[in-house]
C-alpha cells in the first residue's frame, strides 16, 4: 500500500476522468486507486498519499476517517482544459453565467478557478442541485454532465473535467519517482498547451488594448468634460476639455486624487456614490449637467466615470436649431428708395409694426413685400423672437396644411416619428409671415381664420389644442376685395387679414427709384459698371412687371454680357427691348369703342392676376359679364377681335384665353385698374 496514490471524490465520472489521468502520469511508478465518497472506503493508513477533489468538508473528513489521520491529505488543485476556456472568451462583457456543479461549495471553486485564471469578465453564479433557473439566465457552464436539467433556451458551455494542476501531477511524480525524461516529456506536452493558450489570450490582450485606445480617443473627442477615478479616487483618465476646467495649470492629474481639481466639492458625490440622478450645477458661469456611472467588473467596484454635459452650449444650439430659417434677416435700412410712394410705404409699416395686429401686405410680384415682412418683424416687439415664413401658393394642399399646422405621429402615411410643429408653432412669440395668402384653398381659408380667432392651433390627426402667439403678417399679389366678390375667398378671413393693409407699391409707380435700385446691386457684389444715357432712358420707361425682382435680373444679365465698363442697349436682355419698343408703337391710346370690351379686359386681368386661365363658357358666365348678356358666339367673336388688336391672346381649348401686355396697358391708360 506504500506506492498507492489515493483518490476520493464526491461523483463517480469525475473520478474516473481523474484516475485515468493520474494513472497516464504516474503508472507504472505506483499504483492509483480512488473511491467514490459514497462508497465504502477501506482502512488507508498504507497509502502514500490521498487526494480529494474539492474543499468539500465531508470528502475530507471520509479522508481523514480511513487514514487515521497518519498520511498526508491535499485537495487536488485542478483546472479546466485550457482549449475549452475560449468559449467562455466568447461572451460578452457583464453576461451573467450560472456555473453548475455537484455542490455550492464545487460550484463555487469552479468560479474562484475562473477568476484566478483571470477569465473576470463574466458575471458567474453558483447553480447547483435545488437551485432554479429564471429568465435572464442566457448560458450555464458545465462540467461534462449538468448537474441540474437544463432549459432549452440556455446556452451551455461544456468545460470538460477539471484536469489535476501541472503543478500537483509533477510533484507527486517527483514523490513517487517518476524518471526525468518522462517529467520533461509531460511537461512539454503541457508547454505545447499552454502556448496556444497565451496565443489565445494575447490575441485578447491585444484586443484590449487596441479597445483601450479607441476608448481613450473617443472620450478625447468628445466635447464633453470626462474624468474617471478609480475605488480609491485617484484620477484615472481626464480628458482635454476636462483638464482646462478643472486644472488647466496641472502639467499630470493621472494617478492623483481627484481632490487637485478646483471645485473637486461640486464632483465629490458623483466620486462617493452610485445612481445619482443628473445634477446641474454652475462652474465658471457655465452650467453642466452632471452624471457619473460606476464602473464594476463582475462584482468588484473598480471606480467612477464622471461626465459634463454643458447646457449652455445646449442652448445656444437650441436657439440656434429653432431659428435656423426662422430670422429676419432685413430691416428698413435695407428697402432701398427715395420715392414719396415708398416711403410713405415705409412710414406706414413702422407705425403698424409696433401694434400687434394681423398686416395685410398688398403689391404686385416682386415689390419687395417680403423685405418689408422681414422690417417689419424687426421693428416690432417681437424682433427678438422667431420670424417663420412660407409661401402659401408653392405647396400643394395638404402639405401646406401640415406645414401651417404641424402633425401628430401616424397623421399620414410617411409622417415623422413623433409629429412636426407647424409654422404657428414654431413662430410661438414671433412673427409669420403668409406669402401669397390670396392662393389658399377654401379648407385652409376656414382652418388660417379659427387660428386668426382663436390664437389655437391643432395639429393634424391631432385632437389636443395648443395656444400660439404669433403676428401674422400675409401678403398677396391678387386683388382680395375682388377675389371676394368673386366667391374665391372668405369674407371673415379678408377682413380678419386686411385689419391693417399696406400697399407696397410697384417700381413703376417709383420709377425714380431705379437708379437708386440699380446702384445698390451693383455695389452689392463690388462691380463698378456705368450705363450709356439712352439705355437709362429705356430702363426708365420699361413697365417692370416684374418689378424689382425683374429690375435684377436684367442688370446681372448685362453685367453678365457686357464687356466693357460701360453698360450700352447691346447688353441688355432682346426681350425687353422689343417690348419696350412695342410699347412705343402703342404709345398712343388704343380706341375702344364699347366700354364693354373694357369690361371684358378687366374679367380677363382679374383671372390673369388670380393666375388662372379662363375658358369662355366660364367668361361668359363670370359674375361681372352675366350682367352685361354675352352670348358665347358673341363672346368668341368679340374675343377674336380684341385678339387681332392684340389686346388678349387665346391657346388651346385648355389654356383659354388671357389678357396680355397690350391688353393691360389698354385697361391702365382707361383707368380700370
Ligand atoms: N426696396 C427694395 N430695395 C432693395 N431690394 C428690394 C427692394 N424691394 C425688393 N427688393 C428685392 O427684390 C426681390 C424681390 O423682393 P421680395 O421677394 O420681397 O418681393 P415680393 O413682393 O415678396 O415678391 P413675391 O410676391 O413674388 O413673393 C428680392 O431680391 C428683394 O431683396
Amino acid at each position: 500500500m506504500n506506492n498507492t496514490i489515493v483518490v476520493i471524490a464526491n461523483a463517480t465520472d469525475t473520478l474516473d476522468f481523474l484516475l485515468k489521468e493520474l494513472r497516464a502520469y504516474l503508472e507504472p511508478y505506483c499504483r492509483v486507486i480512488g473511491y467514490a465518497s459514497y462508497e465504502h472506503i477501506p482502512d488507508l493508513r498504507g497509502a502514500a498519499h490521498v487526494f480529494i477533489t474539492s474543499k468539500s468538508p465531508l470528502l475530507y473528513t471520509i479522508a481523514r476517517q480511513a487514514t487515521a489521520g497518519e498520511v498526508p491529505i491535499t485537495v487536488l488543485n485542478r483546472f479546466f482544459e485550457l482549449r475549452k476556456i475560449k468559449a467562455l472568451m466568447q461572451i460578452p462583457l457583464g453576461t451573467t453565467v450560472s456555473v453548475m456543479n455537484n455542490s455550492p461549495v464545487s460550484a463555487q471553486e469552479v468560479i474562484d478557478n475562473l477568476l484566478e485564471a483571470n477569465i473576470d469578465h463574466l458575471n458567474y453564479i453558483p447553480f447547483h442541485p435545488g437551485c432554479t433557473f429564471d429568465d435572464t439566465t442566457k448560458y450555464a457552464i458545465i462540467m461534462s454532465v449538468p448537474d441540474v436539467p437544463l432549459p432549452p433556451d440556455v446556452e451551455v458551455i461544456d468545460l470538460g473535467f477539471r484536469k489535476i494542476s501541472i503543478h500537483d501531477l509533477i510533484d507527486t511524480g517527483r514523490k513517487v519517482g517518476v524518471p526525468i525524461e518522462w517529467e520533461r516529456e509531460y511537461l512539454s506536452k503541457f508547454i505545447v498547451e499552454m502556448s496556444e493558450l497565451a496565443k489565445m489570450l494575447g490575441t485578447s490582450y491585444a484586443e484590449v488594448q487596441k479597445l483601450n485606445s479607441q476608448l481613450q480617443s473617443t472620450f478625447q473627442a468628445v466635447k464633453d468634460p470626462v474624468i474617471a477615478c478609480n475605488e480609491d479616487g485617484l484620477i484615472t483618465f481626464i480628458n482635454d476639455v476636462a483638464i482646462e476646467l478643472f486644472c488647466p495649470q496641472e502639467t499630470s492629474v493621472i494617478g492623483r486624487p481627484y481632490t487637485v481639481l478646483k471645485e473637486h466639492d461640486l464632483l465629490l458625490p458623483f466620486f462617493e456614490h452610485e445612481g445619482l440622478e443628473d445634477t446641474l450645477v454652475t462652474i465658471d458661469h457655465r452650467q453642466f449637467i452632471v452624471s457619473s456611472q460606476s464602473i464594476r467588473r463582475s462584482y468588484e467596484h473598480l471606480g467612477f466615470v464622471c461626465t459634463l454635459k454643458d447646457v449652455t452650449e445646449i442652448q445656444r444650439l437650441r436657439t440656434q436649431l429653432t431659428l435656423r430659417g426662422h430670422t429676419a434677416t432685413y430691416t428698413f435700412s435695407n428697402i432701398i428708395g427715395e420715392s414719396e410712394r415708398l416711403m410713405h410705404a415705409i412710414e406706414l409699416s413702422k407705425k403698424m409694426a409696433k401694434n400687434n395686429q394681423t398686416i395685410l401686405l398688398l403689391g404686385e410680384n416682386g415689390t419687395g413685400k417680403e423685405l418689408f415682412a422681414h422690417a417689419i418683424h424687426q421693428h416690432s416687439l417681437r424682433k427678438n423672437g422667431p420670424f417663420v415664413a412660407i409661401n402659401c401658393a408653392s405647396l400643394p394642399e395638404n402639405l401646406l396644411e401640415s406645414e401651417l399646422f404641424g402633425y401628430e405621429d401616424g397623421a399620414f402615411t410617411g409622417a415623422r416619428k413623433g409629429g412636426k410643429p407647424g409654422v404657428f408653432e414654431q413662430a410661438d412669440g414671433g412673427t409669420i409671415f403668409l406669402d401669397e395668402v390670396g392662393d389658399i384653398s377654401p379648407s385652409i381659408q376656414v382652418k388660417l381664420l379659427r387660428v386668426l380667432q382663436e390664437k389655437q392651433v391643432i395639429r393634424v390627426g391631432g385632437t389636443g389644442v395648443l395656444s400660439v402667439d404669433c403676428r401674422v403678417v400675409a401678403a398677396t399679389n391678387r386683388d382680395l376685395e375682388d377675389a371676394v366678390s368673386q366667391g374665391q375667398f372668405r369674407e371673415d378671413l379678408f377682413y380678419r387679414l386686411a385689419v391693417l393693409p399696406i400697399e407696397i407699391p410697384s417700381l413703376r409707380e417709383r420709377i425714380s427709384d431705379l437708379p437708386l435700385l440699380i446702384k445698390d446691386h451693383l455695389d452689392k457684389q463690388g462691380i463698378r459698371k456705368t450705363w450709356a444715357p439712352e439705355v437709362m432712358e429705356l430702363l426708365l420707361s420699361h413697365d417692370w412687371r416684374g418689378n424689382i425682382r425683374e429690375l435684377k435680373n436684367v442688370v446681372d444679365y448685362a453685367i453678365t454680357v457686357s464687356e466693357q465698363p460701360v453698360l450700352t442697349i447691346h447688353d441688355l436682355p432682346k426681350r425687353l427691348i422689343d417690348r419696350v419698343s412695342r410699347k412705343s408703337v402703342h404709345e398712343a391710346p388704343i380706341e375702344i369703342a364699347d366700354d364693354r370690351d373694357l369690361d371684358i379686359l378687366t374679367c380677363l386681368y382679374q383671372y390673369y392676376t388670380a393666375n388662372k386661365p379662363v375658358g369662355r363658357y366660364q367668361l361668359a358666365h363670370s359674375p361681372a359679364l352675366k350682367a352685361t348678356g354675352w352670348t358665347e358666339s358673341a363672346l368668341r367673336n368679340k374675343l377674336k377681335h380684341l385678339e387681332q388688336q392684340r389686346l388678349v391672346q387665346s391657346g388651346t381649348t385648355r389654356q383659354g384665353t388671357s389678357i396680355t401686355r397690350e391688353g393691360i396697358e389698354v385697361l391702365r391708360q382707361h383707368g380700370r385698374i
